[in-house]
């Protein structure tokens, strides 16, 4: 039953009985992003723990809450608190509100996240807005998808080379408030919960990342799956460990920046996040119109 279409189904049921207007654009918050909830008008708001099958937040920063609204004209609904695979859910569950929310009618669907920056061109308070993912678990055999597959959410074998919607990436990265020096990239998504050595950073810029976080690329390939469009949208809140620090350590007995450079930590992602929020909210406001247009893939 977890995370099960006749899970997501009852869940999309018990809210559909529960909203004024069923939402056609979903966002989900990442780590100390749930301010972006702020811009809904007439928001109605779900505990998850009263929303049947949904799974609870353990994650601080993740508040477990739903929220419905208007965001500009159109309805939305605003997930504060996502679920990470660390946490110990199977990506069933992980995916679970995502599926939910396209069985409600949701069309787009924008994922936010925290991350660590890899790119040397990226610095905290950045936003790379993501033109495609790695998934990390997903190649590795954790895809939501794997299993006996449901036709009713979607096909046994969807394409992923148009997993980011290109028109609205490029709306994002036009519209984008200029404190964020927007850019595209490559985000990767990674099991966690530790945070990356020096090699695995030095790995992942290899294989082409520019960002790097421990969520997002699962729901991207359910809601594709489902047919959903999505924008993903990355806030730099770190920079994770370079080249640099490394060698300077091997080189010189520990008295240059990787002496100096603070080991990332989740006080410092949701305090990096809650500063971005504020612009990512103009950028939403501003994105809704064309959020709000559209049909499934
Ligand atoms: O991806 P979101 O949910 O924003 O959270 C990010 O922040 C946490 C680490 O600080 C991890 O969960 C990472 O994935
Ligand atoms: N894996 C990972 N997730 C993050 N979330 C926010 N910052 C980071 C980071 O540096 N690494």
């Amino acid at each position: 039953m977890e995370g099960s279409y006749e899970a997501c189904a009852e869940a999309a049921a018990w809210l559909r009985a529960r909203l004024q207007e069923p939402p056609r654009v979903a966002l989900v918050c990442g780590s100390g992003l749930g301010a972006l909830a702020q811009e809904l008008t007439d928001p109605q708001s779900f505990d998850y723990a009263d929303i049947p099958h949904f799974p609870r937040s353990t994650v601080q920063g993740h508040a477990g809450r739903l929220v419905v609204g208007r965001l500009g004209a159109g309805p939305c609904a605003v997930l504060q608190g996502r679920f990470h695979l660390y946490e110990g859910y199977s990506p069933a569950q992980v995916v679970m509100p995502v599926r939910t929310l396209a069985l409600l009618g949701v069309h787009t669907l924008v994922l936010t996240n925290a991350a660590g920056a890899l790119s040397p061109g990226l610095a905290p308070g950045h936003l790379l807005v993501i033109r495609d993912h790695i998934d990390l678990p997903g190649l590795a055999g954790r895809s939501p998808l794997v299993g006996p597959n449901d036709e009713r959410f979607g096909p046994r074998f969807p394409a992923m080379t148009d997993g980011y919607d290109p028109a609205l990436r490029r709306l994002a990265l036009a519209l984008a408030p200029p404190e964020l020096h927007a850019r595209p990239g490559v985000y990767v998504g990674v099991g966690g919960p530790s945070y990356e050595t020096w090699a695995e950073c030095r790995l992942l810029r290899r294989l082409g990342a520019d960002a790097v976080g421990m969520s997002t690329v699962s729901e991207a390939a359910a809601a594709r799956h489902c047919g959903l469009r999505v924008l993903g949208l990355s806030l730099i809140t770190n920079a994770a460990p370079g080249d640099a620090d490394e060698e300077e350590e091997e080189g010189g007995g520990g008295a240059g920046p990787a002496a100096e450079a603070a080991p990332p930590g989740h006080e410092e992602v949701l305090a990096a996040a809650q500063e971005g929020a504020r612009h990512l909210r103009r950028l939403l406001l501003a994105l809704a119109p064309r959020l709000a247009e559209g049909a499934r893939a």
